[in-house]
C-alpha cells in the first residue's frame, strides 16, 4: 500500500517529468533552428569558395591585378568569418545534443533579498532561453548557479558581477536523468547530498575521465571558482578531485572572460603524456576547447631539438643512487637559481662565449672579433640589450660583406651562367625594367650574393653565434667559488664528477634532466628573453614532483599568468620533498596577499577500506578523511616463489573480471612490468604493457611501472611484488601513490615477506591469504 508521502512523490515526479519533456521539446526546436542555420551558412561557404575559385581562374600568369587582390583579400575575410560562426554553430549543436539527453541536474526555488517573487531555476551543463528570452536552463557556472554548490537550506550568498547577494534558498533538487527521462530525484538539505556522489562514485572507471559538474564539493567549488589569487596553492589528497577540480575550474574560467580569454592563453603542465590523453574529453564534453598541454619535459626539450633529454624512466632509475640524489637537491634548489641568476650578472663584464661566423666554410668573422664588438657597449647595457646591439652590428658587417661580394669573380661568373627560369625566379616582376646592363648585373649580384649570405644573416638574427654550452660549462665550473657545497653535502671532487658528466652527456648529444632548465635559464638570460606575456593562467598538477628551479623558471617564463597548483605532499615520488618546505619555497615567489592555500582532505576515488589501508603507509602524512563508500578490505597475497605469486595475480585477475572491474597491475620500475607482462602471456593472460607515457590507456587488463601511474586511477589494481627490501623508507610517497590508483579493489603482491612499509597498516584494515 501506498502512503501519502510516497502518492506525493509520484505526483510531484509526474510534475517534473512534464517540466523536462517540455524543455526537451524547446531543445529539439532550438536544434532545427541552428541546422536551419548551419545549412545556410554551409550553403554560403560554397558559394564563395566558387567564387574564389572564378578569381583564381582570372587571373593571367604570375601577375595578379590590383582588383583581383583585393577581391581575393575580401573574400577571404569572408570566408574567416563565415567559418568562424560556422564552428561555432558547429560547437553549440554538439552542446545542444548533449542537453537533449540530459537538460539539466538540479533545480534551486529561492527568493532574492528585497524581491517579493519567488523562483525555480534549472541548472545544466549549459544555459538555454526560450524565445522570450527566459532562462529555462542556467549554465552551472553562471552566477547564481554557484548557490547549488556553496549553501545548506536557508540565506546564502553569491558573487554576483554587481557585488555580493543574498537568497533565501527553499529547495535544492537533484536529478538523476537518463535519455529523456527522470531515473530519481533527491531534494537535499546539504550542500551536494551523499546519495547523489555515492551513485556517481560507484560508476566503473574508464579509459578517459568524467567531468564532476552535478556533484561538485563545496571546498572544490572554492577552487574553481577564484578569480583573484596570483597563486593558488590546491594540497588535496589522493583521489580528493584536485585534477577535476582544475579541469572544472578551466571551463569555469573560460566561460567567465569570454571574450577575453582563449583556450590557448590557458596552460596546463601535467605529469605525463598518458594523463594529457586520460583527461582530454572533458572540457570538449563541457562545451569547451582544451588548453594547451604539456609536460615540464616536453616544454623545455622542444626548444633543444637536437639533444636527447633524460628520460622520466631514466631519471627515475638514476636517483635510486645516493650520490646522484645529493646533486639533484642542489642544482634543483631555489639557491642554485639565484647562483645562476647573480653569474648571468657577472657576464655583463666579461666571461661570455662566441662562435666563429662562417661563411661558405670559412671564418667570416671570428668570435674573439665578437666578443669584442659584445663588451664595448658600456656598463649601462644588460645582458639583453648589449646582445640587440651585437646583433645590429654584425647585420652591419654583413651588409658590407654583401656590397664587396658583389664584385667577386664568383659572382660575375654565376650571374653569365643564369638560366632563363633563373633569371624569371630572381626578377621582382616578370618585366622589370632595368636602366642599362651594369644595373641588371648589380641587381643580380646582389641577389645572388643576398640568398648565399641568407644563412649567415639567420645565424646572426637566431644567436648562433653565442656558445650556449661552453657558456653553461663555464658556469658550472665557476659553481664552488660562487656558492657554498658544503652546505648541501656536495665536495667539490664530487662537483668535478658532476661537470665531467655534462660534458660527456654534450659529446653525445645528450641532456640531463638536472641540466637542462638551468640551461635554458642561462640562456633566456643572455638573450634578455621576457617570457611569454600572452599567457593569462598556469595549471601545475602534481606540483610535488618539480623542484623549486623549475616553478622559478616556470614563474620567469609566464610572467604575468596567474598560477594555480596542484599536488599531493605525500605523493612526491620524484623530488621526495619535505611537504611543507616546497610550500613554503613556491610561496616565497608570490606575495602574501595575493596567494591562497586550499586543502582538499576528502578523498573521492577510494572505497572506505581502502583509503583507511593507503593512509596508513604514511609515517607523517597530511590529513587524509575516506568518503563513506563501501567496498572489500584490501588483500595481501603472500607467496613462497615467483611462479606461485603469479598464480595468485591470476585468479584475483579472474575475480576483478566477474565483478566487471578493470585491473591495473603496477610494478616499481619497467623492467619488471615487462617480465610481468610476458609471464602472465605465458600462463595466456593478455595485458597491455603501457612502457611509454605516449602510450593511450587500453581496456582490459594492463600492466604499469609506478611512475606512469601518476594521476591515473583503475577499478582495481594490484601491487606488484611488494616484498621485504623491495621499498626503502623514503619511498613511503611511491607506495602511497600507487596503492592510493584503486577506486573498489586493491590486493597486494609479496614474495617471502612482506615489505615493511606494508607491515605498518594495521592488521584489520587487511586480509593475508
Ligand atoms: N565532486 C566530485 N564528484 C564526483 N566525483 C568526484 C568528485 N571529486 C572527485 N571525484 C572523483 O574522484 C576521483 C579522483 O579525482 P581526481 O583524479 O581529480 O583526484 P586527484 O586529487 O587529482 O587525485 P591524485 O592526486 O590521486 O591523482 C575521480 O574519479 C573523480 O571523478
Amino acid at each position: 500500500m501506498t502512503n501519502n508521502s510516497e502518492l506525493e512523490h509520484l505526483d510531484e515526479k509526474k510534475i517534473e517529468q512534464d517540466h523536462l519533456d517540455e524543455v526537451i521539446g524547446i531543445v529539439k526546436q532550438t536544434e532545427q533552428k541552428l541546422q536551419e542555420h548551419i545549412d545556410i551558412a554551409q550553403e554560403d561557404l560554397e558559394v564563395i569558395n566558387d567564387a574564389f575559385d572564378d578569381i583564381h581562374v582570372g587571373m593571367d600568369g604570375d601577375s595578379i591585378s590590383f582588383d583581383a587582390a583585393l577581391s581575393i583579400h575580401q573574400q577571404q575575410q569572408m570566408l574567416d568569418e563565415r567559418n568562424n560562426s560556422w564552428q561555432q554553430n558547429r560547437q553549440r549543436m554538439d552542446v545542444l545534443k548533449r542537453l537533449e539527453k540530459t537538460p539539466y541536474f538540479a533545480r534551486l526555488d529561492f527568493q532574492e533579498k528585497g524581491e517579493t517573487k519567488r523562483e525555480t531555476i534549472y541548472i545544466g551543463m549549459s544555459s538555454l532561453t526560450d524565445g522570450n528570452d527566459h532562462f529555462l536552463i542556467y549554465d552551472w557556472r553562471a552566477p547564481i548557479s554557484s548557490i547549488y554548490y556553496d549553501g545548506n537550506l536557508g540565506e546564502v550568498h553569491y558573487q554576483s558581477p554587481d557585488g555580493d547577494q543574498e537568497v533565501d534558498l527553499f529547495l535544492k533538487r537533484q536529478f538523476l536523468i537518463e535519455n529523456g527521462k527522470i531515473t530519481s530525484y533527491f531534494d537535499t538539505q546539504e550542500t551536494i547530498g551523499d546519495q547523489m556522489l555515492l551513485e556517481v562514485l560507484d560508476e566503473k572507471s574508464s579509459t578517459h575521465m568524467k567531468g564532476i559538474v552535478k556533484t561538485i564539493q563545496k571546498e572544490q567549488n572554492k577552487i574553481i571558482r577564484n578569480t583573484k589569487s596570483k597563486l593558488l596553492f590546491v594540497q588535496g589528497a589522493a583521489g580528493s578531485g584536485k585534477t577535476s577540480a582544475i579541469l572544472q575550474r578551466i571551463a569555469y574560467l573560460l566561460y567567465r572572460y569570454r571574450g577575453n580569454l582563449t583556450s590557448s592563453q590557458v596552460v596546463m603542465f601535467s605529469p605525463n603524456m598518458l594523463f594529457n590523453d586520460y583527461i582530454k574529453d572533458v572540457l570538449p564534453e563541457m562545451g569547451e576547447q582544451n588548453m594547451v598541454q604539456m609536460t615540464f619535459i616536453q616544454y623545455v626539450a622542444r626548444r633543444l631539438p637536437h639533444l636527447q633529454v633524460e628520460t622520466l624512466a631514466e631519471k627515475f632509475e638514476h636517483d635510486d643512487n645516493q650520490k646522484r640524489k645529493q646533486f639533484s637537491k642542489f642544482v634543483s634548489d631555489n639557491e642554485f637559481f639565484k647562483v645562476l641568476t647573480n653569474y648571468s650578472e657577472l657576464l655583463n663584464q666579461s666571461g661570455m662565449s662566441f662562435r666563429n661566423l662562417k661563411f661558405q666554410g670559412k671564418v667570416f668573422i671570428s668570435k674573439e672579433k665578437i666578443a669584442e664588438i659584445y663588451y664595448s657597449f658600456g656598463p649601462q647595457y644588460n645582458l639583453g640589450n648589449r646582445l640587440d646591439a651585437t646583433v645590429e652590428r654584425l647585420t652591419k658587417m654583413l651588409h658590407r660583406k654583401i656590397g664587396s661580394e658583389m664584385r667577386s669573380k664568383w659572382v660575375a661568373e654565376r650571374v653569365e651562367n643564369l638560366s632563363q627560369e633563373e633569371l624569371q625566379a630572381m626578377y621582382r616582376t616578370s618585366d622589370q625594367e632595368f636602366k642599362n646592363g651594369d644595373q641588371e648585373q648589380k641587381f643580380l649580384a646582389r641577389q645572388i650574393v643576398t640568398k648565399m649570405m641568407q644563412k649567415v644573416y639567420n645565424q646572426i638574427v637566431h644567436f648562433r653565434f653565442i656558445n650556449v654550452s661552453a657558456n653553461y660549462l663555464h658556469f658550472l665550473q665557476a659553481v664552488p667559488k660562487i656558492a657554498d657545497l658544503k652546505v648541501f653535502d656536495v665536495t667539490e671532487e664530487q662537483w668535478d664528477d658532476y661537470v665531467q658528466e655534462f660534458i660527456d652527456g654534450m659529446n653525445n648529444k645528450r641532456i640531463s634532466i638536472n641540466n637542462i632548465t638551468p640551461y635554458l635559464y642561462l640562456y633566456d638570460l643572455v638573450t634578455g628573453k621576457h617570457g611569454e606575456l600572452d599567457m593569462k593562467f598556469v595549471f601545475i598538477d602534481e606540483i610535488q614532483d618539480y623542484t623549486p628551479f623549475q616553478l622559478a623558471y616556470l614563474k620567469y617564463n609566464f610572467p604575468r599568468a596567474r598560477y594555480t597548483m596542484l599536488g599531493d605532499l605525500n605523493q612526491s615520488i620524484f623530488t621526495k620533498k619535505n611537504s611543507q618546505t616546497l610550500l613554503s619555497e613556491v610561496q616565497k615567489m608570490f606575495n602574501a596577499d595575493e596567494t591562497k592555500v586550499v586543502q582538499l582532505t576528502h578523498s573521492y576515488r577510494s572505497t572506505k577500506q581502502i583509503t583507511d589501508y593507503t593512509k596508513s603507509i604514511l609515517t607523517n602524512g597530511q590529513t587524509i578523511e575516506p568518503f563513506n563508500r563501501n567496498g572489500d578490505l584490501p588483500n595481501v597475497l603472500m607467496a613462497d616463489n615467483k611462479s606461485t605469486s603469479i598464480k595468485q595475480v591470476i585468479s584475483q585477475l579472474q575475480k576483478n573480471d566477474q565483478k566487471n572491474y578493470t585491473s591495473a597491475i603496477i610494478t616499481k620500475t619497467l623492467e619488471e612490468a615487462e617480465a610481468l607482462q610476458k609471464d602472465l602471456l605465458q600462463e595466456n593472460v593478455k595485458a597491455t604493457l603501457i612502457k611509454s607515457e605516449n602510450q593511450r590507456l587500453a581496456a582490459g587488463t594492463i600492466v604499469l611501472p609506478s611512475y606512469l601511474a601518476k594521476g591515473l586511477e583503475f577499478d582495481a589494481v594490484i601491487v606488484w611484488d611488494a616484498s621485504k627490501g623491495k621499498f626503502d623508507e623514503d619511498e613511503q610517497q611511491l607506495i602511497y601513490t600507487i596503492t592510493s590508483r584503486a577506486m573498489h579493489r586493491l590486493t597486494v603482491t609479496a614474495i617471502g615477506e612482506l615489505s615493511h612499509l606494508l607491515q605498518r597498516v594495521p592488521e584489520k584494515y587487511y586480509t593475508v591469504e
